[in-house]
């Protein structure tokens, strides 16, 4: 079967419908995460402009090449490599086939990152599951940018807590936040490992969907960029009464024993979580701009930046159904709702997680009051 995405046309076995990811013949080719595909493009040529000395990209789990296909097309010196030689040999044909330069090589992904004789400014982590398996390896040998997908959603969540926590030795919390606690889960995670090294994994743009989280870091390599990142660290103390949440800076957690706005016990408490930026503004502008209208994914991949770059870099979002439900209110548009509480005096935005989450300085029992008749 063949498959256009962006710029380019590659060939991927057929996929059989419904077949569960990494299970089937979709093994090599994922058309769901074409908005991430997109989006890395577009950030690729963001980075080469922000960091023109950035010019070589190895896609680690290459799979149909696609990736490394497109970033190839957008000019960078690609290398294709995964552990299954029909993959590889797969890669190694769609670049061809679309006239590109790039090698394709059947490697393990931690085995080649740390070759000596190989050094990449751009790494690309796109496991079936987790990537801390290979994280050690990106953030010891990595130049300059590491781009992560994690599909593991339950465990990052909390939804599965053990495994979230045996994976990334921090407790999560199954909060009506979950995309943003299972993304602040791998963030926490992603730039704990890199200051074993230490390096700064500065995340400069992330975005979550049901499926997937995914993030790019950046890197710093200074210890004291490093400490200086640990320190946004911390925890969330969430009240499952009235959904109040405190958020604590600090390598020790110190739970309320009641929440100091309804006095209820059902206190949950997150971390070590990252509690800080997800994204850099700036950079997520600069990606909106790379997207181009040959993209299959270009209107949600702007509307995704769009909000993104506008969001408040403040933990955690609110979701307005979640909050009308409890307050027994009916819900009203999200502009309005946002406007309300713009009016009063607060900072809010949309934020990305979905169609009714947003960011404020308020608290709870502020929003309750700034958006009530
Ligand atoms: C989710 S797919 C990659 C999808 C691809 N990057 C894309 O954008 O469509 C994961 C790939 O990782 C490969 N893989 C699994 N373990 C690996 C390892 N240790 N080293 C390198 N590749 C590995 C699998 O063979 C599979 O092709």
């Amino acid at each position: 079967m063949d498959v256009c995405e962006g710029d380019v046309e590659i060939s991927v076995p057929g996929a059989r419908d419904g077949a569960a990811e990494g299970a089937g013949d979709d093994v090599f080719y994922n058309p769901t995460q074409e908005l991430n595909r997109d989006v890395t493009v577009a950030a690729l040529d963001a980075y080469a402009e922000r960091e023109p000395r950035a010019s070589t990209y190895l896609d680690a789990m290459a799979a149909s090449g696609i990736r490394g296909v497109r970033a190839a097309a957008a000019g960078f010196d690609v290398t294709c490599a995964d552990v299954d030689p029909e993959a590889v040999a797969l890669a190694r044909e769609n670049l061809e086939r679309n006239g590109l330069d790039g090698a394709a090589v059947e490697r393990d992904a931690n085995a080649f990152l740390h070759d000596s004789e190989t050094v990449f400014d751009v790494v690309d982590l796109d496991p079936f599951g987790t990537p801390i398996p290979f994280a050690d390896a990106a953030f010891a040998n990595a130049r300059s940018l590491v781009c992560v997908t994690a599909t593991d959603t339950a465990p990052l969540c909390g939804a599965h807590q053990r495994s979230g926590i045996r994976t990334y030795t921090t407790l999560p919390q199954n909060t009506e936040y979950h995309p943003e606690m299972g993304l602040r889960v791998l963030l926490s995670a992603l730039i704990r490992t890199a200051a074993r090294y230490d390096t700064a994994a500065v995340p400069i743009l992330s975005h979550v969907t049901r499926h997937y989280a995914r993030t790019y870091l950046q890197l710093d390599a200074r210890a004291t960029s490093a400490d200086d990142l640990l320190a946004d660290l911390g925890y969330v103390h969430h009240c499952e009464d009235c959904l109040r949440r405190t958020h604590e800076r600090d390598l020790i957690a110190h739970p309320p024993d009641a929440c100091d706005a309804c006095g209820g016990d059902r206190l949950l408490t997150a971390g070590p979580i990252y509690l800080g930026p997800i994204a850099d503004p700036a950079f997520a502008r600069s990606v909106r701009e790379y997207v181009t209208d040959g993209m299959g994914e270009a209107a949600r991949a702007r509307r995704l930046l769009d909000t993104v770059a506008a969001e408040l870099d403040t933990p955690t979002h609110y979701d307005q159904h979640r909050l009308c439900k409890q307050w027994s209110r009916p819900a009203v548009g999200m502009d309005e709702f946002v406007d309300s509480l713009r009016d009063a005096g607060f900072s809010a935005t949309r934020a990305h997680y979905s169609g009714t989450a947003f960011k404020t300085d308020a608290t709870v029992t502020e929003i309750r009051d700034a958006t009530g008749e």
